[in-house]
This record gives structure tokens, C-alpha cells and sequence, in this order.
């Protein structure tokens, strides 16, 4: 680790002004713990790890997927949500979702809520629209529930097509339910088996069809063994696999698991598991579904039942033992949890179960898609500017026929969506306005309340206020930096209180194997290989400075740009994108995921720019100094990419910063 000379925070500087300046080394390149490198061996564990990242990279269908899984008898699980009822519920929803993502489930389900307008893309909370953002923002494989008993085949097929355009690729098939009407019993013009039909008729196997199985049957069936002949039906019509309608007794599943076997059902059957979380939802689902809980369920939980915390730990207790049983003697080959949108119990008891997965592999260094995403699977470049708002880079390129695999190429200016609607559907609410200024004052006096917020970003302690800065305006989670910042974070300490105000960087990085915690990535057995980059905002008057310094350092790529273009400086060719990460994995080619691309920087200059109105400026009253500050930075301030293209060497960024600050 390197080690910073003390840097006084000038507080009376202005803009423009620079404040004293300490001496600073140069990172050296980072080369990773070699001594705990990956072994080749001809044993199964590491070639399962190859085999697994390679996967990755391709989209293969969810039934593939799970069919494999069961095959060679590795548990999963996925994950069923009801799309959320307001706006700022969406923001939270999907937030919880990238938790959830890290637990590594094999796919989410999105319930087809009629009340939410279930097909209206214009809403942000109908179900069409939240599995959408579940696929693309979250990179989970999303399954549509879809009913078809209020539709019209014609509209039900609509839903399809749409469904097929989001690029959704997993359906869960279903009649749904009309409303009880008193002249006899409801009549269903379409079954769940009508739509199974459809899908192949019209679409081949482009969807995974999932069907749900009722394993104490369906309330309207004629019976038990009618109910499992029409299941039969619709696994004959297409259904890959079987989700079930929850229970409360394992005996139930395995009974009802046999049956389906005997009946010649041989596609997986999924146990559906609802963990009690509450004694009055529980009860009130249960009604709705036509169950009864058992009285063992009743006895334990009539003592506890105005206590939620025992209830809920109750609950986890009672999932936990029933799916432990299930899936040690074969039964159930996964479990498909319903949330209810919670996060608490399920992570619980997915944990407790041993399926929550512990390490996140990165196939790339970015959060890449892999296998979840039909049309991005093969997605393997992207430009470094959006590395810290990976949502908003998939939104902005949503509408891409191709996505950049293996390179980015010299293409001409990329078609980004505008970005307007990605922060009125997905962002907006988060955080409040109150938080953030928490993090970033109530009232900012000059420039160096600025600086401090920067600093105490890098820094990760609390602040003044009692709370960490987690985000600046240029981040979309609140997740600090990453843990290969730590590398440089002496070095980006000094640049803050400086008044180079970073807003993404990456140390260099020379042959440090791919499975090294802070900067490995893609398979084991390879090495990965980065240039120092920094992006910054700085004063005109510095940005005039460096501009000087930089004719004394080839070796560096730079490109300086201003709000409104009136400043335009770069040494780069002004199309050529230049490779900032690369790795060379066994068995393949060179991967080159991460570059600067010159015509991307200036779409994203705009992104950058907007960041310090519509997420900091428009925290403070209209008119207030504080409000005018961050209009003067946005206005006078310069942003700056500097690529250290001698990744061997340490680096010489620090070292002419410092020159810029002294001249
Ligand atoms: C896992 C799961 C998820 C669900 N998600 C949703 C959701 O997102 N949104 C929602 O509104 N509802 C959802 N439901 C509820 C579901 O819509 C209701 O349970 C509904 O009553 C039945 O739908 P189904 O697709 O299971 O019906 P089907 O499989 O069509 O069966 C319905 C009834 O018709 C009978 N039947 C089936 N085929 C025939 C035939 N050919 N001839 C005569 N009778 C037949 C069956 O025995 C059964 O009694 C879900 C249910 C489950 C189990
Ligand atoms: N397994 C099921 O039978 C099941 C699953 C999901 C939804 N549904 C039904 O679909 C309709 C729309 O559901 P929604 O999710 O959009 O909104 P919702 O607000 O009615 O239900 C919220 C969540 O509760 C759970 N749930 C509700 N009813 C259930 C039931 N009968 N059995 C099991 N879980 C149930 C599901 O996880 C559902 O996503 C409702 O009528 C619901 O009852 C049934
Ligand atoms: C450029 S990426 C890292 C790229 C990655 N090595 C790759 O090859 O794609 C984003 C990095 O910027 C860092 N970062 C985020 N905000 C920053 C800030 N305000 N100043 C400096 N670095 C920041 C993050 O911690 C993260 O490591």
C-alpha cells in the first residue's frame, strides 16, 4: 500500500483555486496474490467452474437450465413477487431485487395482477413493465405469469407478442380467475391448457413454459385424479416444468409428486413455499386458495399470534424443516419461494438451506447479464463511463439490435436513448431528498463543503451529519466503492481535497490472476490486466494547466471536455476506443470488456453534467448559494478522462496531477 503525505483541506479556496499540495506516490501496478492461484487439475470441482463461467456467456433456456441442474442433483431456487403498487415502490422493489440477485437465484416470477394493468407497458407497475425491469435492470431470468380466462385469444396472443418483444422468454401459463357470478357457476371459455397450446402453435419453443399443479388439487377440479389428468394435459400441450400452489405438510408434496409420476408426468415439479410471515396473511391466502391449515400449524401458532416476530421466526423455522426434508429425499429438485415481497425470512431460510450463494463469480468485471438475458447474453464491452450506473447504460441502450461482443469496434455515434424516462419510471424517490442531504449538507459555503463531500465518499466513514456519503450524484446504488478502489485510495483522498473531484477510476493492474478477490474476473486459470484510469471534474483554470503539463506525458490518453463543448481537448484519436481492461483466460481468446470510447464519452458528458443539477443542485431551494454553487461547478467546471496507457509501470497520473496543481 502506498502512502499519501499529509494534505491540508484549504477551507477558504474558491473556485478555480487550487489548495496545497503534498507529495504522493505512484501505485505500482497491482498484481494479485499468485501464492493462492488456481490450480489446473483434471478433478470435477475446477472443471465445473469452467464449465459454469463458460455457460455464462451463452443464453440457454431456463428449462435447459434447470433440467441440467437436475440431472446432476444441484439445488436452486427462485424467487415470486407481486409487482409493486406505487412508483416509489418500484425504485424499492428493484433495489431489493439486486440484493436478491447476489443470493443467485435461477429465476424470478412477476405475478399477473389485474389490478396493476398487467399488460400496460405506460405503467411502471404493471406486471408486464416490472418483469421487464427485472430482466434488463436486475439481470435475473424473469418468468411472466400470464392468465388468459378474461382475454380474448387475440388480446392474450398481443400479450404474448409483447411479452416475446421485452424479451422476456418464460411464461407461467394460467386460466386465472373471473369474478363469482350469481347466476351458477363461472364458465371458463379458456384453460390454462388453452394457452399452452397457443404458445407452441405460435411461437415453437421460443418460451419455457412453466404450469402450476395443485398438490392437494384445484378447489374446482372434479377431483384429485381428474385435477392430476389435467396437468397431464397441459405437460402433454408443452409445459416444461410444474410450480406448485403452496402447502403446509411435506407429505402433501410427495404424495402429490408420486401421483403425478404414476400418472406419466416426468417434467420437474417445483414445491411452491410460502413462509408464514404473518398469522392474518396466512390465513387470509389460505381462505383464498381454497386450503385448510393444518391444526398442528393452528395449535403452534394461536399462542404467538399477536407476537410477529415469533410468528415469522416460526414461519422460517417451518419452511426451513419442510424444504430440508423435500429436497434431501429426492422430492422436490428446488424451491420456488412466494416473498410477498418480503426480503427478511426468505433470505433466512435460503441461507439457512445452504442455496443462498455465498460468492458472486464475476464473469466480467462489469455486472454483466451472462446467461440471464436472451438478447445480451453475448454482451462483453462496454464503456467504463457507465460502470458506476450499470442500470442506467442498460436503459439508454435497451433499443440495440446487436450488443459489442468481443469488440466494441469503431462504430459510428452509438444511438443512446435519452435518459428522461429511466429516472421518472426506476429512480425516482430513492433517496429522499432529506437523506441526501444528509450525505451531501444542508447548506454548502464554497467549494471545499464540495470537496468534502468527495472525500468522505472515498473515505466511507461517517460523516458530520452521522451518516457515510454511500453515493455521489454519478453512482445509482448506495454501495460505496468497490473493494479495488482501496488500491488507489490514498491516492484519490488527495486528489479531493485537492479539488480534482473523481467521479471513476481503476488502478492499473498487470497479471493478477482471475480469481483475485479485488480485481480477478472470468475464468479460473487465467489473468487479468488493467490501465490506470481516472475521471474527474476540475476547475477551467487547472484544466488549462493539465492541459500544458500533459504535453510532457505521451503516454497518457486524455480527453477534456466542458458542459457545453466550448472545451474540447483530447490527444486521442476521435473515434478509436482504447481497451482499459483485458484478460487472458485458458481456451479462448483475449477478452477485452471495459473500454474508453471517444464517441460514448460525449453522450456521457451530457449524463455527467445533468448528474450535478438533477441530483444535487435540486436539493437545495431555488435560488439558495448552495443551489448556485452547484450551478457554477456544473457551468465552469471541466470533465477530464486520463488513460495511463504504460500499465507495466506504475503510474504516472498522480505525479502529473500534482505538476498541474504546482504550475
Ligand atoms: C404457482 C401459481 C401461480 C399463480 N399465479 C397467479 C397469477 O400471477 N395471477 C393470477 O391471477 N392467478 C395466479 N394463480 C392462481 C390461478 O390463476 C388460479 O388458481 C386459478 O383458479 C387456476 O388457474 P390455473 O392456471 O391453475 O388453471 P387450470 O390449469 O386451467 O385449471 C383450472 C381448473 O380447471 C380444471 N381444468 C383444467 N383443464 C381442464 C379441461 N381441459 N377440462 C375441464 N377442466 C379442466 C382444473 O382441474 C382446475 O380445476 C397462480 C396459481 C399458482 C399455483
Ligand atoms: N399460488 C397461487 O395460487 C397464487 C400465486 C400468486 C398469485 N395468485 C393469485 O393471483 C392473483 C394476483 O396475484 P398478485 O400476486 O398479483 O397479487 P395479490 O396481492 O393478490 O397477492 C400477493 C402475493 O400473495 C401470494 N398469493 C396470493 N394469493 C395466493 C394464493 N392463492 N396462493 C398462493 N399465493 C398467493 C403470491 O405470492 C402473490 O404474488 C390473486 O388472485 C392471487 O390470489 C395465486
Ligand atoms: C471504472 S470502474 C472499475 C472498472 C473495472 N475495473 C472494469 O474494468 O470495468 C468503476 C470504479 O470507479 C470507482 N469509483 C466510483 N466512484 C468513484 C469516485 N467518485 N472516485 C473515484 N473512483 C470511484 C469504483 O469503486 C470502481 O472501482
Amino acid at each position: 500500500m502506498t502512502k499519501t503525505a499529509e494534505t491540508k483541506i484549504d477551507v477558504h479556496s474558491e473556485i478555480g483555486k487550487s489548495a496545497s499540495v503534498g507529495k504522493l506516490d505512484s501505485p505500482k501496478p497491482y498484481c494479485g496474490e499468485h501464492s493462492n492461484g488456481f490450480k489446473f487439475t483434471n478433478g470435477t470441482n475446477g472443471h465445473n467452474i469452467i464449465e459454469t463461467v463458460r455457460e455464462n456467456l451463452t443464453y440457454v433456456p431456463l428449462h435447459q437450465r434447470i433440467e441440467k441442474r437436475v440431472k446432476s442433483g444441484t439445488p436452486f431456487f427462485s424467487l415470486e413477487f407481486f409487482p409493486p403498487k406505487t412508483g416509489n415502490g418500484v425504485a424499492n422493489f428493484i433495489t431489493r431485487l439486486d440484493r436478491y440477485r447476489d443470493g443467485g437465484p435461477l429465476f424470478v416470477d412477476i405475478t399477473w395482477h389485474l389490478g396493476s394493468d398487467p399488460a400496460n407497458l405506460n405503467k411502471e407497475t404493471s406486471s408486464s413493465s416490472i418483469a421487464a425491469a427485472c430482466l434488463n435492470y436486475c439481470r435475473v431470468d424473469t418468468m411472466l405469469h400470464i392468465t388468459g380466462a378474461q382475454y380474448s385469444k387475440r388480446q392474450t396472443l398481443g400479450h404474448l407478442e409483447q411479452t416475446k418483444a421485452l424479451g422476456i422468454r418464460n411464461i407461467l401459463a394460467l386460466r386465472g380467475d373471473l369474478h363469482p357470478s350469481e347466476d351458477g357457476p363461472v364458465v371458463y371459455q379458456y384453460r390454462a391448457l388453452d394457452m399452452i397450446r397457443w404458445i407452441r402453435e405460435e411461437y415453437g419453443d421460443y418460451f419455457t413454459v412453466a404450469a402450476s399443479g395443485y398438490p392437494l388439487g384445484h378447489p374446482e377440479a372434479p377431483s384429485y385424479a381428474a385435477d392430476i389428468r389435467y396437468l397431464k394435459d397441459k405437460v402433454d400441450a408443452g409445459a416444461q416444468f410444474v410450480i406448485t400452489q403452496l402447502f403446509f405438510e411435506p407429505e402433501v408434496f410427495e404424495q402429490f409428486v408420486r401421483d403425478c409420476r404414476e400418472a406419466g408426468i416426468t417434467v420437474p415439479i417445483i414445491p411452491g413455499i410460502m413462509p408464514i410471515q404473518s398469522y392474518e396473511s396466512i390465513r387470509r391466502i389460505a381462505s383464498l386458495s381454497g386450503l385448510t391449515i393444518p391444526d398442528a400449524i393452528l395449535k403452534a401458532l394461536e399462542p404467538i399470534k399477536e407476537n410477529d416476530e415469533a410468528v415469522r421466526s416460526y414461519g422460517i423455522h417451518h419452511a426451513v424443516e419442510m424444504c430440508r426434508r423435500l429436497l434431501s429425499n429426492g422430492s422436490a429438485p428446488s424451491i420456488h419461494l412466494y416473498t410477498m415481497n418480503r426480503e427478511g425470512s426468505c433470505r433466512e431460510i435460503l441461507q439457512t438451506l445452504g442455496l443462498w450463494q455465498q460468492q458472486n463469480i464475476r464473469t466480467l468485471p462489469w455486472g454483466s447479464h451472462c446467461g440471464q438475458h436472451p438478447l445480451r447474453a453475448k454482451e462483453d464491452v462496454r464503456p467504463i463511463f457507465w460502470s458506476s450506473r450499470p442500470k442506467s447504460y442498460v436503459f439508454r441502450t435497451k433499443d440495440w439490435d446487436e450488443y459489442p461482443n468481443g469488440r466494441w469496434g469503431n462504430a459510428s455515434s452509438p444511438a443512446y436513448n435519452d435518459l428522461q424516462d429511466y429516472y421518472l419510471f426506476y429512480l425516482k424517490g430513492l433517496p429522499t431528498k432529506e437523506e441526501l442531504s444528509k450525505m451531501y449538507y444542508n447548506e454548502l459555503k464554497s467549494v471545499d463543503d464540495v470537496k468534502k463531500v468527495f472525500v468522505n465518499f472515498i473515505k466511507q466513514e461517517e460523516n458530520e451529519n452521522g451518516v457515510k456519503v454511500t453515493r455521489l450524484p454519478w453512482s445509482e446504488q448506495e454501495t460505496g466503492t468497490r473493494a479495488e478502489t482501496n488500491l488507489i485510495k490514498d491516492q484519490l483522498l488527495w486528489c479531493n481535497k485537492n479539488g480534482i473531484l473523481t467521479v471513476n477510476s481503476q488502478p492499473s493492474v498487470n497479471g493478477a490472476p482471475s480469481t483475485d478477490p479485488l480485481v480477478g474476473w472470468g475464468k479460473p486459470g487465467g489473468y487479468c490486466y488493467q490501465k490506470a484510469y481516472l475521471e474527474f471534474f476540475v476547475s477551467r483554470e487547472l484544466a488549462q494547466n493539465l492541459r500544458k503539463t500533459l504535453e510532457d506525458y505521451p503516454q497518457i490518453n486524455y480527453h477534456m471536455i466542458n458542459h457545453d463543448c466550448s472545451i474540447d481537448w483530447t490527444n486521442s484519436d476521435p473515434t478509436e476506443p482504447i481497451a482499459v481492461t483485458w484478460g487472458v483466460f485458458p481456451g479462448c481468446e483475449i477478452a477485452q470488456p471495459t473500454v474508453v470510447d471517444p464517441l460514448s464519452f460525449r453522450v456521457w458528458k451530457d449524463e455527467a453534467y445533468d448528474a450535478w443539477l438533477n441530483n444535487w443542485a435540486n436539493i437545495y431551494p431555488d435560488g439558495s448559494a448552495s443551489r448556485e454553487l452547484i450551478h457554477k461547478i456544473h457551468d465552469e467546471y471541466v470533465l477530464v478522462t486520463l488513460v495511463d496507457n504504460d500499465f507495466v509501470k506504475p503510474t504516472v497520473i498522480f505525479e502529473l496531477l500534482q505538476k498541474m496543481l504546482n504550475s
